[in-house]
């Protein structure tokens, strides 16, 4: 079966903790409750850090600058509506404080405890990779 390519950007945001930040996928959404990685999908016209840097305005209400923002990995995953093309970077430096603008719980989580998070199955080699599993 043929699915569509969806290329969608996410982050691992660091605090000065080391700890990464979760949001949990709010009720009414696909994978609702479940863990995952700020970001959203790349519009039409957008390259990959200016669709994260409008996601996390959108969603944290934090401003980044796109040089901070640093590609570590990514996730390449078959869902049955379509296959997910996922590029992760990593951000330690952003503007103003992180406030869930789209009412998702967040997380900070250090890297080893993030298995212990519920997640879309295209998240858990990520986890590995981020965890140095
Ligand atoms: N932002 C983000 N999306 C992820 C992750 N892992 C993962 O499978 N996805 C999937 O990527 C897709 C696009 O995410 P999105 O945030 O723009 O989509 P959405 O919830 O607004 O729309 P949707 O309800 O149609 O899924 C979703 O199907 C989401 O489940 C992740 O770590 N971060």
């Amino acid at each position: 079966m043929t699915r569509p390519l969806l290329l969608v950007v996410a982050v691992a945001l660091y605090n000065a903790k080391g700890e990464i930040l979760l949001a949990q996928r709010p009720e009414g959404k696909s994978m609702a409750g479940l863990w995952e990685f700020p970001g959203g999908k790349v519009e039409p016209g957008e390259t990959p850090t200016r669709a994260l840097v409008r996601e996390l305005q959108e969603e944290l209400s934090i401003m980044v600058d796109e040089a901070d923002l640093i590609p570590i990995t990514f996730a390449s995953h078959d869902y049955p509506k379509f296959h997910l093309l996922m590029p992760l970077f990593r951000c330690r430096a952003w503007a103003g404080d992180v406030i869930p603008a789209e009412g998702q719980s967040v997380a900070w989580v250090a890297p080893s405890s993030l298995h212990d998070y519920p997640a879309p199955a295209a998240d858990i080699p990520l986890f590995d990779v981020l965890s140095g599993k």
